[in-house]
C-alpha cells in the first residue's frame, strides 16, 4: 500500500463514523490487552474476539512496540497480499510494504507509543495492491498491559472511498454551477467537469466536443488527460453516420456506446488514429439545448473494452446536462455581445465596435504609407420605398444592400450602420493613389445599383457618398466622419447619386453651417421669431375668416429672415420642435387677443412639422397652448403635409383624432404633392384641404393644372371636405378658381403675409367684403 497525506492531512473525528470507530476501537484495545493476561476461558475468548475481527470490513490489527503484527483480522490480512493471520504475524511495515509507506506508519505508531495519546480519523490516501487507489480513515491507540504499560498500538482503518468520491462529487458539482454562475471561461469548465467525471471513474479519460456554428463539425473543446495529439486530431472532424463514437452521435443525436473500437464498424475508419493511445472503448452522449439541439458531445475512453455500468451512464448524462447548460450560457453571452456591437437589422457591426475598430486602424495607418479611406453613404429617396412600399420592404432593402456592400469588401475592412439608411464604409491599408480609392466606392456604388426584388417588384436604389482619406482629411475618427458627412452633404446638394471626395470648401460649408445651427439656438433662446399673418378670404362672404401664421426669424444684425433660410436647418437639427412650440402658443395668444379686443372671430392656421407631429407629446403641448392662451380650440387649425401623414399613416391618423377630440381643426398641406391614397384620404379626421401653389402658379394657362386643381376641388366637395387655394396671385386664377367650386383664397392678390399691427389694420379697417368689392371692380 502507498499512502499520501499531503491532500487532506488529519482531521477532527466529529462525524457518526468516526464516533462508532472510536468505540470500536477502545473495545478492541481493552480486549487485546486482556488476551495476554492468563484466565480460565481464554480460548474462548480468544475465539469469540478473532470470528468477530474477521466479519468486520475494516482493517483491525495490533502490533507490538518493534511494530511487528501481534494480531490482524482477516481484511488486513488479505489486503497486504498474505492468506492467514499466521502469516502476517511477527513482520512489521517494512517486511510488507515499500519502504516510504512503512516509514508513515512506523512514525505514526511511533507517536502513539511516546506520547500515550491516540491519533483518531486520519484520512489517508492509500496505493493498494490491485486496483486504484483507496481513501482510509484510521485510528491507532496505545495498546496497554494491566499495570497500564504502553506495549504496543492498536490500529483501526476504514475503506471510506465511496464516500470521499460523493463528497467530491457533490463539491465538484456545486463549483461546476459556481463557474457557469460566474460566468467562468467554457475551456476551465470542461476541463474541471472532465476532470471530475475522471475522478468517479478511475482509468476513464473524458473529451467534450463542441458543434461548429455551421452544424457540420466537432471542435476540440477540452480533454485534459488525453494527448494533445489525438484531440487534434479529432479537431475539426465532419459529423455523419459512421464518424467514431462522437462524430456518428452528434449526426444521430444519440448516445453511441461502442464496446470495442477495433471491432466495432463505427471506428473503422478512426481506429488507426486512436490505436496509438490504446483507447479500447468509447462512449459518447450528444450534449443539448434545453430545447434539444445538439451542441456537442461528451465522451469517456478507456483502455478496456466494455460498455459504461448503469453508474457510469448516470455520471455521463449528468456532464452532458451541465455542459449543455454552459454552453448555452455562453452562446447567449456571445449573443449579447454580438447584439450591443452589431445592428440588429443588417447584422453589421454598430457605432460602438466601429469606434474601437476605426481608432485601431488609424494608429495602424500611421506612418505606414497607406490611406484609411472613410465614406460616409445616404441612400437616395429611400424615405419614399418606406413611405409607399411599407416598413418590411424598406427594411429588406436595407439588409439587401449591407449584403452588396458586404460583399465588395474585405475581412479587414469595415462597413456599419449608423442611422436609418445611412452607412460608413471603412478600408484599410490603401495605396495613397486618389482614383484607386475613388473606384473602389464607385464599385460599391454600383453594387448597390443594381436591381433588385421588393414586395414582387423590381426597384433600383442609388445612394450618395462622401469619401475622406487618413490622414489627408482629418486626424481622428471623429473629424473623418465629419468631414465625410459634409462631402456627402455635398453629394445630395448636387443631385445625388453621386459620390464627393472631401475638400477644404466643403468644411468651411460645413462649419458655416455649424455655426447657423448654433445661431438658431440662440435665437430660440433670445426668442428672436416673430410671427406674420397672411389672410384666407371666403369669396362667396368676402369675410376674412382665417389667417396663416408664418414665423420669421428677426436677426439682430441679417434683419428679418424667411422661413425657407432657417426651417429646413431647424427641420434637420430638430430645433424645429422648439419653433414651432414658440409659433403655436404666440398665434393662440395672438387669436384669443384679437377676441379680446373686440374684432370678429377668426381661424389662425399655424404650420407643424414632421418632427413636431411625430413628438410623443404633441398632442398634450396642442392642449397646453389652448389652455394657456384661452382660444377656444375651433379657432385654432393645423396644417399637416401630406407627406408627414404618410410617414406612418395609422400613428398619424391616432395623433389626428387625438387633435380632433381637443376640437382642434385640421387640414392637409401642399395637398397633391405627396402621396397620400385616396382610400387613406378618407380615414384622416381633416377638415380642409390646402391645393399646394405650384398647381396655382401656372392657371388658368396650364392645362394640366387646371386639370389637377379641378380634381382636388371636385374630390373634397365629394368627400365633404372643405378646400383652400394658395398662392393666389392674379384675377384670372380667381375667377378659375371660383368657377371651379373654390370659395377659399389665400395669396398676394389679396394680401402678402403681414406683420401684427398691420394684419389687425387690414382685418378690421380694410374689411373683406371691401377688399371683394376691389377686386371685383378690378
Ligand atoms: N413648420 C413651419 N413651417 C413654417 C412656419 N412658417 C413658415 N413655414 C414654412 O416656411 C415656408 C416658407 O414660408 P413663407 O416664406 O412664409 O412663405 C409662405 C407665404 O409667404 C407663401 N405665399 C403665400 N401666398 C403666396 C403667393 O401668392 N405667392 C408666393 N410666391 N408665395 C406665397 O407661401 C408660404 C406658405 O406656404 P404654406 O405653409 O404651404 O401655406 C413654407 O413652406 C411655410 O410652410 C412655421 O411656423 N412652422
Amino acid at each position: 500500500m502507498t499512502r499520501y497525506r499531503g491532500d487532506t492531512g488529519a482531521r477532527a473525528a466529529s462525524n457518526e463514523d468516526t464516533r462508532r470507530l472510536i468505540d470500536a476501537s477502545v473495545r478492541l484495545a481493552a480486549e487485546a490487552s486482556r488476551m495476554f493476561i492468563p484466565e480460565p476461558n481464554i480460548a474462548d475468548r480468544h475465539y469469540w474476539l478473532e470470528t468477530m475481527m474477521n466479519h468486520i470490513p475494516d482493517y483491525i490489527y495490533a502490533k507490538d512496540l518493534e511494530g511487528r503484527f501481534l494480531i490482524a483480522n482477516h481484511a488486513t490480512v488479505s489486503d497486504c497480499g498474505f492468506e492467514k493471520m499466521q502469516d502476517i504475524l511477527g513482520k512489521n511495515d517494512f517486511d510488507i510494504h515499500a519502504p516510504e509507506l512503512a516509514a508513515h506508519f512506523a512514525a505514526d505508531e511511533r507517536r502513539v507509543i511516546e506520547t500515550g495519546e491516540p491519533l483518531f480519523g486520519i484520512e489517508e490516501r492509500v496505493a493498494v495492491l490491485k486496483g486504484p487507489d483507496r481513501w482510509l480513515m484510521t485510528s491507532k491507540l496505545p495498546l496497554r498491559d494491566k499495570q497500564g504499560s504502553t506495549i504496543g498500538i492498536v490500529g483501526v482503518s476504514r475503506d471510506i472511498t465511496e464516500l470521499k468520491r460523493s463528497e467530491r462529487m457533490l463539491v465538484g458539482q456545486a463549483r461546476l454551477l459556481e463557474m457557469i454562475a460566474t460566468r467562468a471561461p467554457i475551456e476551465q469548465f470542461f476541463t474541471e467537469l472532465i476532470l471530475l467525471i475522471e475522478s468517479q471513474m478511475p482509468g476513464i479519460s473524458g473529451s467534450i466536443l463542441t458543434l461548429s456554428p455551421d452544424g457540420k463539425h466537432l471542435l476540440h473543446g477540452a480533454a485534459p488527460s488525453q494527448a494533445p495529439a489525438y484531440s487534434a486530431a479529432i479537431h475539426g472532424v465532419a459529423i455523419g453516420p459512421k464518424v467514431g463514437s462522437c462524430g456518428t452521435a452528434a449526426f444521430t443525436g444519440e448516445p453511441v456506446l461502442v464496446a470495442d473500437i477495433l471491432t466495432d464498424p463505427l471506428w473503422e475508419d478512426y481506429k488507426a488514429i486512436a490505436a496509438p493511445y490504446s483507447y479500447r472503448s468509447c462512449w459518447s452522449t450528444p450534449i443539448r439545448s434545453y430545447e434539444g439541439k445538439v451542441l456537442g458531445t461528451f465522451a469517456l475512453y478507456s483502455a478496456q473494452p466494455g460498455l459504461p455500468s448503469d453508474e457510469h451512464n448516470e455520471l455521463i448524462l449528468m456532464a452532458a446536462h451541465l455542459a449543455g447548460i454552459a454552453i448555452e450560457r455562453q452562446q447567449a453571452e456571445e449573443r449579447i455581445h454580438f447584439m450591443a456591437h452589431h445592428d440588429a437589422l443588417t447584422g453589421l457591426p454598430n457605432r460602438l465596435m466601429f469606434d474601437a475598430k476605426v481608432a485601431a486602424a488609424l494608429q495602424q495607418a500611421q506612418g505606414s504609407g497607406r490611406w484609411v479611406a472613410l465614406a460616409f453613404l445616404d441612400l437616395d429617396n429611400f424615405k419614399l420605398v418606406n413611405d409607399s412600399l411599407g416598413h418590411h420592404a424598406g427594411d429588406e432593402m436595407l439588409r439587401i444592400v449591407a449584403d452588396r456592400m458586404r460583399a465588395c469588401v474585405r475581412k479587414s475592412d469595415m462597413i456599419v450602420r449608423v442611422g436609418g439608411d445611412e452607412f460608413i464604409i471603412m478600408l484599410n491599408g490603401l495605396p495613397t493613389e486618389r482614383d484607386l480609392v475613388l473606384s473602389r466606392f464607385e464599385k460599391i456604388r454600383s453594387a448597390i445599383a443594381a436591381p433588385m426584388m421588393l414586395s414582387g417588384r423590381s426597384l433600383q436604389v442609388s445612394c450618395s457618398m462622401g469619401v475622406v482619406c487618413y490622414p489627408d482629411h482629418g486626424d481622428t475618427a471623429i473629424d473623418l466622419v465629419a468631414n465625410a458627412d459634409s462631402a456627402m452633404y455635398r453629394a445630395k446638394e448636387i443631385g445625388r447619386n453621386n459620390l464627393q471626395l472631401f475638400n477644404v470648401e466643403m468644411a468651411a460649408k460645413a462649419h458655416e453651417k455649424l455655426l447657423h445651427q448654433e445661431e438658431l439656438r440662440d435665437a430660440i433662446a433670445r426668442q428672436e421669431f416673430v410671427l406674420h399673418y397672411q389672410p384666407q378670404v371666403n369669396l362667396h362672404t368676402g369675410r376674412v375668416f382665417a389667417a396663416e401664421a408664418l414665423v420669421r426669424w428677426q436677426h439682430p444684425e441679417r434683419g428679418l429672415v424667411t422661413p425657407a433660410d432657417f426651417i429646413p436647418l431647424a427641420e434637420e437639427t430638430g430645433l424645429i420642435v422648439a419653433i414651432g412650440d414658440w409659433v403655436l402658443n404666440a398665434a393662440c395668444r395672438q387669436n384669443k387677443a384679437w377676441q379680446d379686443a373686440g374684432l370678429p372671430p377668426i381661424i389662425v392656421s399655424v404650420n407643424v412639422s414632421a418632427r413636431q407631429f411625430s413628438e410623443g407629446d404633441c398632442v398634450s403641448r396642442v392642449a397646453a397652448a389652448l389652455r394657456d392662451s384661452g382660444l377656444e380650440a375651433c379657432y385654432l387649425e393645423l396644417e399637416l403635409t401630406e407627406s408627414l401623414i404618410m410617414q406612418d399613416v395609422p400613428a398619424a391618423i391616432a395623433t389626428m383624432h387625438e387633435l380632433e377630440a381637443l376640437g382642434v381643426q385640421l387640414a392637409i398641406d401642399d395637398f397633391g404633392t405627396g402621396y397620400s391614397s385616396l382610400s387613406a384620404l378618407k380615414s384622416f379626421p381633416v377638415s380642409r384641404l390646402k391645393i399646394d401653389r405650384s398647381f396655382v402658379q401656372d392657371l388658368p394657362g396650364d392645362e394640366d393644372d387646371r386639370a389637377i386643381t379641378g380634381a382636388i376641388i371636385s374630390l373634397a366637395q365629394k368627400l365633404n371636405l372643405r378646400v383652400i387655394a394658395e398662392g393666389v396671385e392674379t384675377q384670372a386664377q380667381v375667377d378659375f378658381l371660383r368657377a371651379a367650386g373654390c370659395t377659399e383664397i389665400q395669396g398676394y392678390f389679396f394680401s402678402k403675409p403681414l406683420p401684427t399691427t398691420d394684419f389687425e389694420r387690414v382685418f378690421s379697417v380694410c374689411h373683406a367684403s371691401k377688399l371683394i368689392a376691389e377686386v371685383d371692380a378690378a
